[in-house]
């Protein structure tokens, strides 16, 4: 009962080319940079775009050829689109109705999803009077009604504020959890992704870079995207046993033998920084120059530029003691057990 489908889309002068696939119960989060194409790739699955290649199958039943109304798909967009003067409950029973079930029953059927999402007794608000949050558990229980076999969340949370946004998401995580189709999230927010995804799936430019579970993805970033979402430095080489020729220069040791093309990853925190070269220190010491710094929290994040670019992470006392300010030179050093290497 998998999802089987190759979106070839073509607009204006953007190309769309990407595998995807779906398992019943599982949800898949669709990630990208902007203008990546995953709206488009969400609205072919719909069918509100028309493919130019490829299919969308479910068990071989050809989803590609049934017209939009007949998909069993149901959609929630970042802007909700509730119908502005149906009530709660109306628009709920919209989808039921339009897909041919008796008034008293698509009532009533709505009614139950309303009390599901914790919005019973919202059921006659309209939705000017219900808050973001609301609003989109209104969009949910109207794309859930339908027992849709594909659920497709358009950033179902970018409208909202940061607080909203951690609770739509608790729930959001709850509901998908008891829901039996296959769902696709597009996001930006990589916590999102991370927190509500069985599966990630990477697009950039239209292509499917990088897809696998949210830990592996995180893990071993494999594209400058990816990397800056996980929050890790990424460099790409030729490993030779225990160093990495790095193909902008410079070397990195690892703490494994390789051999061949390989992606080298590392964290900001595992970055130490030092006035001088730091004598019996760890194995990678490269001089930089400061670019940047950027407060996160409790620490600051430090981008270096050098033959080997990086990014550290330190303290408030780290910053301090060695009164870092951008144009300053130092050395950052960072030990080959922190370093994972993986082939390209
Ligand atoms: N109707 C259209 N006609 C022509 N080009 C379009 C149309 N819709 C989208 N595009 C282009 O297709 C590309 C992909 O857009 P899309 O909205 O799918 O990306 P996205 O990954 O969802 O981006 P964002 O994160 O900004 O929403 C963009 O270059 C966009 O300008």
């Amino acid at each position: 009962m998998t999802l089987d489908a190759r979106l070839v889309v073509s607009l204006g002068g953007f190309e769309l080319d990407a595998a995807l696939r779906i398992e019943r119960g599982e949800v898949v989060a669709l990630l990208g940079p902007n203008g990546a194409g995953k709206s488009t790739a969400l609205r072919a699955l719909a069918g509100l775009v028309p493919l130019a290649g490829g299919h969308v199958r479910v068990d071989g039943d050809a989803w590609d050829r049934l017209p939009v109304e007949r998909r069993p798909v149901g959609v929630v967009f970042q802007d909700y689109l509730l119908f502005r003067h149906m009530s709660a409950l109306e628009n709920v029973a919209f989808g039921l109705r339009s897909r041919g079930v008796r008034k008293a029953e698509a009532r009533a059927t709505a009614l139950g999803w309303l009390e599901r999402v914790g919005l019973g007794e919202h059921a006659a608000a309209r939705p000017g009077a219900l808050s973001g949050g609301q609003a989109q558990r209104v969009a949910l229980a109207r794309a859930l009604a339908t027992s849709p076999g594909l659920l497709l969340l358009d950033e179902p949370m970018a409208a909202m504020d940061a607080g909203t946004r951690l609770r739509v998401r608790a729930d959001l995580g709850e509901h998908l959890g008891g829901f039996r189709g296959r769902t696709l999230l597009v996001t930006h927010d990589p916590l999102d992704a991370m927190v509500l995804a069985d599966r990630l799936v990477v697009l950039e430019a239209g292509r499917v870079v990088q897809e696998g579970a949210p830990e592996e993805v995180a893990a071993r970033p494999r594209t400058d995207y990816v990397a800056a979402l996980v929050g890790l430095n990424l460099l790409r080489g030729t490993a030779r046993g225990d160093s990495v020729e790095l193909d902008g220069g410079g070397v990195v040791a690892i703490g494994e033998e390789l051999r061949g093309e390989v992606f080298v990853a590392f964290a900001p925190g595992s970055v130490g920084l030092y006035g001088e070269r730091p004598e019996d220190g760890p194995r990678n010491a490269w001089p930089v120059r400061v670019v940047g710094l950027e407060q996160q929290g409790h620490s600051t994040r430090v981008r270096l530029d050098g033959v080997v670019p990086v990014v550290a992470e330190v303290t408030a006392s780290v910053v301090a003691s060695l009164r870092l300010r951008p144009g300053d030179e130092l050395w950052a050093a960072v030990s080959a057990a922190e370093v994972v290497a993986y082939p390209a």
